[in-house]
């Protein structure tokens, strides 16, 4: 392969900081500082939802960003950069890759995943395919999609419902198609995001396990409490 945002990314972890509004983390410049840490840690780049934490990450870091914007419609369950609008402010930032969600669910208002792919592409807009199944990832890749993201495993109804990544996703989306694909959702360890690589995935993308303090820390609650509990069985 030969495209430099590409190459930059290949072997190398993405972050994820995203905190929508009913998180504590909501606001501020503080997504900014999480990609800050996130760069001095050694991420090769960052995922970030909504043109004002994007902003404010690009004032702060060179990293390359993959953009999405998560907008809630009422005619429809697709969230992640459902529609033309999204699209269109995301391309104003600058981001290097746009997200979008590549389900075959039905986008607001009748809009098409087809239209969208078409449009970025005219554009010269790289794209990446967020998916739960390996049909969407060969559907996504007959548009002409640059890159799909196993992002969507698990939140679509006839997805898996797993706790941890979907490796076996990962590992036939890598053996299938001939586009970098890119492991992404419930990456919770460093030895999972190693294992995605070690099955061949591109890069990765981790978001919860280092961005989502609250979360972090119900899993710590969790183990404490459980641990008191047997003690005192
Ligand atoms: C399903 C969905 O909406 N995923 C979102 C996509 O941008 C984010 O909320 C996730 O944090 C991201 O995919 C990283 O995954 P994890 O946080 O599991 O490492």
């Amino acid at each position: 392969m030969d495209d430099p945002y590409f190459n930059n990314i290949h072997g190398g972890l993405i972050v994820s900081c995203q905190a929508l509004e009913d998180e504590p983390l909501h606001g501020g410049d503080t997504m900014a500082k999480m990609a800050l840490a996130a760069e001095q840690g050694g991420a090769a780049g960052i995922r970030a939802n909504g043109v004002y934490d994007i902003t404010a990450i690009k004032r702060v870091t060179k990293l390359p960003i993959i953009g999405i914007i998560k907008r809630d419609y009422a005619d429809s369950g697709v969230y992640i950069t459902p529609t033309l609008r999204e699209v269109r402010e995301l391309m104003e930032t600058g981001v290097d890759v746009i997200a979008l969600d590549a389900t075959r669910s039905p986008r607001p208002g009748g809009e098409t995943l087809e239209a969208l792919v078409a449009y970025m592409k005219e554009q010269g807009q790289k794209v990446m395919a967020d998916i739960s199944t390996i049909e969407e990832a060969e559907y996504a890749a007959s548009l002409g999609v640059d890159c799909i993201s196993t992002t969507l495993s698990g939140y679509t109804p006839y997805s898996p419902q797993l706790k941890e990544p979907d490796f076996e996703l990962l590992r036939k989306a890598v053996h299938h198609m001939p586009i970098p694909v890119i492991g992404e959702g419930r990456i919770h360890t460093p030895e999972q995001a190693a294992q995605c690589l070690r099955l061949g995935a591109h890069a990765v993308v981790v978001g919860s396990a280092i961005t989502r303090p609250k979360l972090i820390t119900e899993k710590f609650a969790a183990a404490v409490r459980e641990a008191m509990e047997g003690e005192a069985r």
